[in-house]
């Protein structure tokens, strides 16, 4: 007979739970009282500009991680003290971050992921506007889609940095699922689709499979392509579960990606450089000569010094015809003296390199 186990009564266990929450608030403000004299501290020193600290925020989550010894699962235990870090931040500096807009896009549950909720989120209409409303001091930070794990790289993003003087200071990845959704009863009353061309790209076996005949149209973001989807019951989105809330679409089918994995990496643009925190990637890019060997030489800048390549995509240089530029990620930082020693090298062997920064690795 199996016993059940003695529990402390309901009253008992509750009275404990309210002496710690009296505690963590207790401890949180201090927590909080300390972010402001970091503040202060920044200030004397002459940093006003630079608050928010994405490498001191990594080590602080990756050593949350380490000392976490449960029952909370680690992500879990992250998050908390990933909006811990967001409030206080809010109260040394509100930030603003720009974002591909409108409201409930991928693009602004990466923000919200990585920067936590206190920040202050600006949506604008196309991915250069994200570089323009930093260039021009209009908000602190960007982030900006950079590739799917299922449709590859976002070409806007890299073309746009080749113009830009800001850096990379961060990146962060977001699990993406779409969904079908909409006002009609049943798939068979849908007579179109919209949605943005990515999310298309990512569903197209779904589509092909159970909707083949229905007209397909790419529009600017799935935001917009839910707004389109509540004015008409024929019609249907293809979007997150956010965009969805936000014009109140019933959703029809969930998960409707080809890939089980579908992801999409994002990066924090910016006027700040990061320092090295031990867990950091670097992005580059650079462009050669058309010489027979040229590309191999420069990447043995990397292997000639143990450097790992995460990634590597070429562009065209939009200077000269079938002229080509890469844009390359390696392991470590800018500051690592392998990594230094192995730049140096590369700026030897190239026409033209430019570091676009050092960064943490997305921690959450
Ligand atoms: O350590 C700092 O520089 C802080 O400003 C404190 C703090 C934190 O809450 O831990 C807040 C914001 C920064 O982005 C990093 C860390």
């Amino acid at each position: 007979m199996s016993s059940i186990p003695s529990v402390r009564p309901l009253a008992e266990i509750r009275t404990e739970i309210d002496a710690i929450d009296a505690e963590i608030l207790r401890l949180i403000n201090r927590r909080a009282q300390c972010a402001e004299e970091v503040a202060k501290a920044k200030i004397a020193d002459g940093e006003q500009g630079t608050f928010y600290r994405p490498d001191r925020e990594a080590m602080v989550l990756r050593r949350i991680k380490d000392l976490n010894r449960g029952p909370l699962p680690d992500p879990t235990a992250m998050r908390f003290f990933r909006e811990l870090m967001s409030a206080c931040l809010a109260l040394e500096k509100p930030l603003e971050v720009a974002f591909l807009g409108p409201e409930g896009t991928f693009s602004q549950q990466a923000v919200f992921k990585h920067f936590g909720s206190s920040v202050n989120t600006q949506p604008v209409a196309a991915i250069s506007d994200v570089f323009n409303a930093v260039e021009l001091d209009k908000c602190h930070f960007g982030v900006v889609p950079v590739e799917n794990s299922t449709e590859g790289v976002i070409n806007h993003t890299l073309d746009r940095f080749l113009m830009s003087p800001l850096r990379i200071c961060g990146e962060v990845e977001v699990r993406v699922h779409q969904n079908l959704m909409g006002h009609a009863a049943s798939l068979s009353e849908i007579r179109e689709i919209f949605s943005h061309q990515q999310s298309l790209a990512q569903c197209r076996l779904w589509l092909d499979r159970h909707l083949p005949q229905v007209k397909v149209t790419a529009v600017s973001s799935n935001a917009e392509a839910a707004r389109l989807a509540s004015l008409d019951k024929h019609a249907a989105a293809i979007a997150g579960v956010a965009a969805a809330e936000v014009y109140q679409l019933p959703v029809l089918e969930t998960s409707i990606e080809d890939q089980a994995n579908n992801t999409t990496r994002f990066i924090v643009i910016g006027k700040q450089d990061s320092a090295p925190t031990g867990k950091d990637k670097t992005s580059l890019v650079f462009s050669t000569g058309n010489q027979p060997g040229a590309l191999y030489k420069a990447l043995e800048s990397f292997a000639k010094f143990g450097i790992g390549m995460v990634n590597i995509e070429s562009r065209p240089s939009r200077q000269g015809l079938w002229e080509y530029v890469f844009f390359i990620d390696i392991d470590g930082h800018g500051a690592d003296p392998k990594v230094a020693e192995a730049l140096g090298l590369l700026r030897a062997n190239v026409n033209m390199l430019k570091l676009l920064g050092s960064y943490p690795k997305a921690v959450l």
